[in-house]
């Protein structure tokens, strides 16, 4: 028996609720979950060092299969000796198949049994996707966790579409268990869609489960539907996930949807938005959010957010800051940036402390309180 690259230990059950207090071990160190993933999409998360995310706490980072496959390439990768050392990142890293990129970004999408045949973004250049050469990307760029290749359905989708969808995503899924070169030193997860309809996300669970992948995303939510739905979605959903298996909630991250996400048994998240609504100058805080670059804020000599202890909240005001992003000076990117990714690091440092001592949903409604 192969010790699997990844492996998730359940420290505490939630007394109220389905979170859960774990840890998650990987080649690159072990992790405290619930726990929120950075983007850095093109191996970099935007205006950020890697020192500084070490400093404000992130352990795994994402990096996105198809923008490092049109450029540099995973051979290129490959020759700097993968990921970790190519962007100088020695903790997690985490990369997508590919598949949703493919869906959101490239035109002319074409699938089939075999793989998408689509057109490159950047320049047009007819390219396929199937997922042995997915995993064939992931297992050169080198990251700990790499995801299966998935078709992730429009959340409103007929049931007919979605059930012929999950069905080939299965099969998908099990031709990249076959195609992954090393499972001992990156851990492949599988990815559950169906998207709204209870009976397909409980087929896809049953399909994915009887492959026994080493930890399971839950994919095709926050395309679209309400958090509701989401939520409605997740309530039923993880039940259906090994109890000791990390549970990775896609792309999803707005400080309200990672509480309820939590509260519903989700381990791991990801989500662009931090670091995307910072670079207009849009910043969490514990009221809500702050827009900065507002005239209001001109003479505002407060931080960012007055409960934040983080680098930027420190040492400079909003004053500051807004004067640097009206003069386009990228050292403003730099401090929300660097603010909202320390934001969610920390709202997540909070939720596992609930959650040890069992005041989760108290912990919701202080944060709702006042997030408004
Ligand atoms: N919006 C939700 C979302 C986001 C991502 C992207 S998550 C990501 C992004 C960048 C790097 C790594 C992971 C997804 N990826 C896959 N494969 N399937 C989905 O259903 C899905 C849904």
């Amino acid at each position: 028996m192969t010790t699997p690259a990844v492996t998730y230990n359940l420290i505490k059950k939630d007394k109220h609720t389905g979170a859960r207090l774990g840890q998650i071990t990987t080649p690159h160190g072990t992790f405290d979950t619930p726990m929120f993933m950075p983007v850095g999409t093109q191996a970099s998360v935007k205006a950020m060092a890697p020192e500084e995310l070490k400093e404000m706490g992130a352990g795994v980072i994402l990096a996105n299969t198809y923008h490092l496959w049109l450029r540099p390439g995973e051979d290129l990768v490959e020759e700097a000796g993968g990921l970790h050392q190519f962007m100088n990142w020695d903790q997690g890293i985490l990369t997508d198949s590919g598949g949703f990129q493919v869906f959101s970004l490239a035109e002319l999408r074409n699938i089939t049994e075999e793989g998408v045949h689509f057109k490159n973004h950047l320049n047009g250049q007819k390219l396929f996707l199937s997922p042995e050469k997915a995993i064939a990307i992931e297992n050169a760029l080198g990251a700990d966790i790499m995801m299966s290749f998935d078709e992730c359905p429009p959340f409103f989708e007929s049931y007919d579409y979605i059930k012929k969808s999950i069905e080939r995503t299965s099969r998908w899924a099990e031709r990249g268990l076959r195609a992954h070169k090393n499972p001992q030193t990156q851990a492949l997860f599988g990815i559950v869609q169906g998207g709204g309809h209870k009976a397909l996300r409980e087929q896809s669970a049953r399909d994915l489960v009887s492959l026994d992948f080493p930890g399971y995303s839950i994919g095709g939510l926050s395309v679209g539907e309400s958090k509701a739905e989401m939520n409605h979605v997740l309530d039923f959903t993880t039940p259906l996930l090994p109890e000791n298996k990390p549970r990775y909630l896609m792309g999803v991250g707005s400080p309200d949807a990672l509480i309820d996400g939590v509260i519903r048994g989700v381990d791991m998240f990801d989500c662009v938005l931090p670091t995307r609504i910072a670079r207009n100058g849009t910043c969490m805080t514990s009221k809500g959010r702050l827009v900065v670059k507002n005239a209001k804020y001109a003479r505002d000599f407060r931080p960012l957010d007055e409960k934040c202890n983080c680098y930027a909240c420190r040492n400079y005001t909003r004053a500051y800051i807004r004067h640097l992003l009206k003069t386009d000076e990228i050292f403003g990117l730099r401090l929300t940036s660097y603010h909202n990714l320390y934001f969610l690091l920390d709202l997540m440092r909070k939720i596992r402390a609930a959650i040890k001592e069992d005041r989760l949903l108290d912990f919701r409604a202080e944060f709702f309180e006042e997030y408004g």
